[in-house]
């Protein structure tokens, strides 16, 4: 699949997070995390509950500045919300009351993009996630897996750099989730995009990343990387292969390592 392309070549990291600690108050949320996602890499953030994963996506994403350390994006410094990165959030965020149509258009209408453009742009990618037809629908006429599309066709519209993804299935059924991975996992093998992903899933984990990151807590650090080498393209039927349920193993240990560790803490 030619756009599954990722290099870690010095120089062609689409985000640098640099020596960066994180704190609320007295609080230290993230010490010290240094990672580098190459341009087109799809990686994806586990560990405990509490151990820092929104708020590291957070930092990349401008919404919080780092205590300590940098954040770049595309070689710019993150200083700011910044429109290189789309985020998709757990809960749609999607405005009540436009239409499918409205919100996908919404950031590039913003941009002062014409009439005309937008509405082509919209409409490729409210096909491109399976909406056609449901173009002029309000959110609340629509199924949780039908508004995280939305959320996704709207984050695709803008074409941005990175796209940033805060446990985006957690709401949805075993079924609709399965259908959603599937059709992002075949979005990001068209488009190529830089993207984080943040799961509780292994098994998701495994079926999206191109790389793994397992996150320890208190505070949270990168206590594993893992390179998901399973070929693309993906279907389910991966999960029955040898490798699938090696790195399953690596990753499961010491998951449950940190999540017994932020047991014992919390007693
Ligand atoms: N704005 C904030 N102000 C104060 N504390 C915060 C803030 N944002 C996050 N925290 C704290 O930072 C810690 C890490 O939170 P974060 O949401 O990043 O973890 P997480 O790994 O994404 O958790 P989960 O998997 O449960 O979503 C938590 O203890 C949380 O209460």
């Amino acid at each position: 699949m030619a756009a599954v392309k990722t290099s870690t070549a010095a120089g062609d990291a689409m985000i640098s997070i640099r020596g960066v600690s994180k704190s609320f108050g007295a609080l230290k949320v993230l010490d010290q995390v240094n990672l580098e996602v190459a341009r087109g890499e799809f990686l994806v953030l586990l560990g405990a509950s509490g151990c820092g994963k929104s708020t590291l996506l957070n930092l990349v994403s401008g919404f919080e500045r780092a205590t300590v350390g940098s954040v770049h994006v595309n070689n710019r410094e993150v200083r700011d919300v910044d429109p290189a990165c789309g985020m998709v959030f757990q809960q749609y965020a999607l405005f009540p009351w436009k239409t499918v149509r409205q919100n996908v258009e919404f950031g590039l209408k913003m941009r002062g993009v014409s009439r005309t453009e937008r509405a082509k742009t919209a409409q490729h990618y409210i096909e491109m996630v399976g909406l056609r037809g449901f173009e002029d629908s309000f959110p609340n006429a629509l199924s949780g897996g039908m508004k995280q599309r939305v959320s996704i066709a709207r984050v695709l519209a803008n074409d941005p750099d990175v796209m940033l993804f805060d446990e985006p299935f957690a709401a949805l059924d075993a079924m609709t989730r399965q259908v959603l991975q599937e059709q992002l996992l075949s979005i990001y093998e068209k488009s190529g995009k830089t993207i984080i992903f943040i799961t509780h899933s292994i098994d998701e984990a495994l079926m999206l990343s191109t790389r793994m990151i397992v996150m320890g807590a208190k505070p949270g650090r990168v206590v594993q990387d893992i390179t998901n080498d399973l070929p693309h393209p993906r279907a389910a039927e991966v999960q029955l292969s040898p490798r699938y349920i090696e790195l399953k193993k690596s990753i499961w240990e010491t998951v449950q390592v940190e999540v017994m560790k932020g047991l014992e803490h919390a007693k």
